[in-house]
């Protein structure tokens, strides 16, 4: 199990990680989520012994990673697939590290046959492809035969071959009762990986749970009901009733209508029993993209100055914050977007409370440019 607890780093006047505290537990595959620059790699660093808490620690089985006897039989990571020697072969890279560790020349070949290597095992590496060169970091993050696997970013550059296998690999190696913390930005891919997920914005926890329970809470399923084109004051009494019993309606562009509040079958029984014909009535659920945008829109540091939100819808009035009663009110008409702090496209905030939207979180300075990491401990 890996323990964090109160992690905090700066450097300098940039707060890159603040306050941290979670738990990563074996058996599963748990997904590390944020914004670029939100501190998930800072925070992996942290873990791996290779960069200093400002305050606060992390342990992996109760130790800190520099405490840990023989640490690369206990703790395998890739963190960046490209901090190899690229003069030597793979097999020559892995038998450098196997050497170092303690480990027989054998399991060398094996993890080159794990990772699909082994043809091109004499090959050096800086004539690797990306993915490549990913699968001969996850080699050698598998080197030790660890019960506690690190991954940042490891189907970087993988073709949809080499992303099913990763996505196999990471299933296979919880399922054998490893810890396993992996970081991505492919929402789908997490979506398929991960049983649970820890989300960062801005160094700080945005959220630990399932991953069901992340969609649920952070979005707003709905149902879409259909009536006849041809017939609007079908339409019309429809969206009357709906709202009667307590629905939420919003008219949609192509014009369905928008259902939150009921579920499937009072819909129909509504609708049933106010003779109105239904074309379609299909529930909506979010994906993970879509519930980790309305988490973390006010944490992200970089966005487009391209209008992204062209075709998303504007919320009603008052839609994510307390008190709000759903869709179809009387007087009903398309508002601005409450205040968030940060510019750029807009998504819904979630039906719960979004950190962001009460509390603006402690804002370290955003830096794209990352030419001061040659500063103090950064032993990378
Ligand atoms: N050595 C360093 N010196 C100064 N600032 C740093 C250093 N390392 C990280 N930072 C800053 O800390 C913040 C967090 O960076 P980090 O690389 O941990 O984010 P990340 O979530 O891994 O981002 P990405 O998804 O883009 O890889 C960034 O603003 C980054 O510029």
């Amino acid at each position: 199990m890996i323990e964090a607890v109160g992690l905090t780093k700066r450097y300098g006047a940039k707060t890159a990680v603040h306050n941290l505290s979670f738990q990563v537990r074996p058996g599963a595959v748990t997904g590390f989520l944020g914004p670029n620059g939100s501190g998930k790699s800072t925070t992996m660093r942290m873990m791996l012994g290779l960069d200093r808490p400002t305050s606060g620690h992390v342990t992996i089985g109760g130790h800190a990673f520099r405490s840990l006897p023989n640490a690369p039989r206990q703790v395998g990571a890739l963190l960046d697939a490209k901090a190899v020697h690229g003069g030597r072969s793979a097999r020559n890279h892995l038998l450098c590290l196997a050497q170092l560790a303690g480990i027989p020349a054998a399991r060398v070949d094996e993890v080159l046959g794990v990772v699909g290597l082994q043809d091109v095992a004499k090959k050096r590496s800086n004539g690797f492809s990306l993915g490549m060169g990913q699968r001969l970091g996850i080699a050698a993050a598998l080197l030790g035969d660890p019960q506690v696997l690190l991954f940042d970013e490891p189907v970087n550059g993988l073709d949809p071959e080499g992303i099913l296998w990763v996505r196999n690999l990471m299933k296979q190696l919880a399922s054998e009762g490893r810890t396993v913390f992996v970081s991505s930005h492919l929402m789908s891919e997490m979506a398929l990986t991960a049983d649970h997920l820890i989300v960062i914005g801005r160094g700080q926890l945005l959220s630990d749970m399932s991953i069901k329970d992340f969609i649920s809470a952070n979005s707003a399923d709905f149902a879409r009901v259909r009536t006849p084109a041809d017939r609007p004051e079908e339409r019309e009494k429809l969206t009357a009733s709906l709202t009667k019993a307590g629905g939420g309606v919003m008219p949609e562009p192509d014009g369905a209508l928008r259902v939150t509040g009921l579920p499937l079958s009072r819909i129909s029984d509504l609708a049933h029993a106010s003779d109105v014909r239904l074309w379609e009535l299909s529930p909506h659920q979010a994906s993970l993209e879509e519930a980790y945008m309305r988490m973390t829109q006010g944490a992200v540091d970089y966005r487009s100055t391209t209008d992204a939100k062209e075709g998303l819808q504007l919320p009603p009035p008052g839609y994510g914050q307390p008190g709000f009663e759903g869709y179809g009110q009387p007087g009903h008409a398309p508002q601005p977007p409450p205040e968030v702090p940060q510019q750029g496209w807009y998504a819904p905030p979630p039906p719960g409370q979004n950190p962001y939207a009460v509390t603006p979180a402690p804002a370290p300075t955003a830096t794209p440019d990352r030419t001061e990491r040659k500063t103090s401990e950064d032993s990378r």
